[in-house]
């Protein structure tokens, strides 16, 4: 099932252009990796996915339901885990309990089942046994697991993070990409992420979407399939 594509998309700021010819297709039960050296405008590509911000040109389709028929839930995880700064008030329960609001009326009164949820996300974290910690005071790679648990308890369809295995160590990242993994293999999600890691994930991935630049200086995307970590270009 198609979940995301961006058809012909152009966009820039301030009138510069930094994407152009942008043609992305995004499938139900795929990991997929976005990927270019800084300033590439993949954290651009994923705004421009989720509809935060609108194309100059082309088109931008995002599916409105699930494989069953269900409103599409999507759990996005962005770049900006500086705003938790020493006086942010939730403790890391709140926070990821929190979560359970996207998946639901946000005015309704979160039951048994949202804390079991919550606590599951946290345990695939390795956040549980420090939940009633205050989230200012957590490092930079604490603070990234409770935003991927936040995503994971809304019980998204689509799972869209930027750089999340930044600050991580590196048995955390390893145990991240499986936990990635297991969510597209087993609970039939889709996953895109922005890496600058792209060996490390490679053997997880079912493709890379790859930000290369043109000759005039601009970008454009360019795909290409990962096998057995093995990278095949295929256009
Ligand atoms: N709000 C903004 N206003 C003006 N220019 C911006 C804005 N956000 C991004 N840009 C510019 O757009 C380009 C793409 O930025 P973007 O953050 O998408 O790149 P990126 O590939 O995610 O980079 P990085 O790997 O460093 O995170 C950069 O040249 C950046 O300076």
């Amino acid at each position: 099932m198609l979940v995301s594509s961006l058809t012909q998309v152009e966009f820039g700021y301030n009138d510069i252009p930094c994407i152009q010819d942008a043609n992305v297709e995004i499938h139900s039960d795929e990991f997929v990796a976005v990927t270019g050296p800084n300033g590439a405008a993949k954290s651009t590509l994923l705004k421009l996915m989720l509809g935060l911000i609108q194309p100059w040109k082309g088109n931008v389709f995002l599916s409105p339901s699930n494989k069953e028929g269900k409103k599409l839930q999507v759990g996005y995880v962005s770049q900006q885990i500086s705003a938790f700064n020493s006086g942010f008030p939730s403790t890391i329960l709140e926070f990821v309990r929190s979560g359970r609001y996207a998946s639901g009326s946000w005015f309704r009164k979160l039951s048994k089942e949202d804390d079991v949820l919550t606590e599951e996300a946290l345990r695939q974290v390795g956040m549980w046994d420090l939940r009633k910690r205050k989230i200012g005071e957590l490092s930079g790679g604490q603070k990234q697991r409770i935003c991927i648990a936040r995503a994971l308890a809304q019980e998204p369809d689509m799972l869209v993070l930027d750089e999340p295995t930044t600050g991580m160590d590196l048995d955390s990242r390893f145990g991240f990409y499986q936990l990635m993994h297991h969510q597209v293999k087993v609970h039939g999600r889709t996953v895109i992420m922005v890496t600058h890691g792209l060996a490390e994930v490679a053997p997880y991935l079912d493709r890379i979407i790859e930000l290369e630049r043109k000759e005039d200086g601009r970008w454009k995307c360019c795909t290409t399939t990962s096998c057995n970590g093995h990278f095949v270009p295929v256009g």
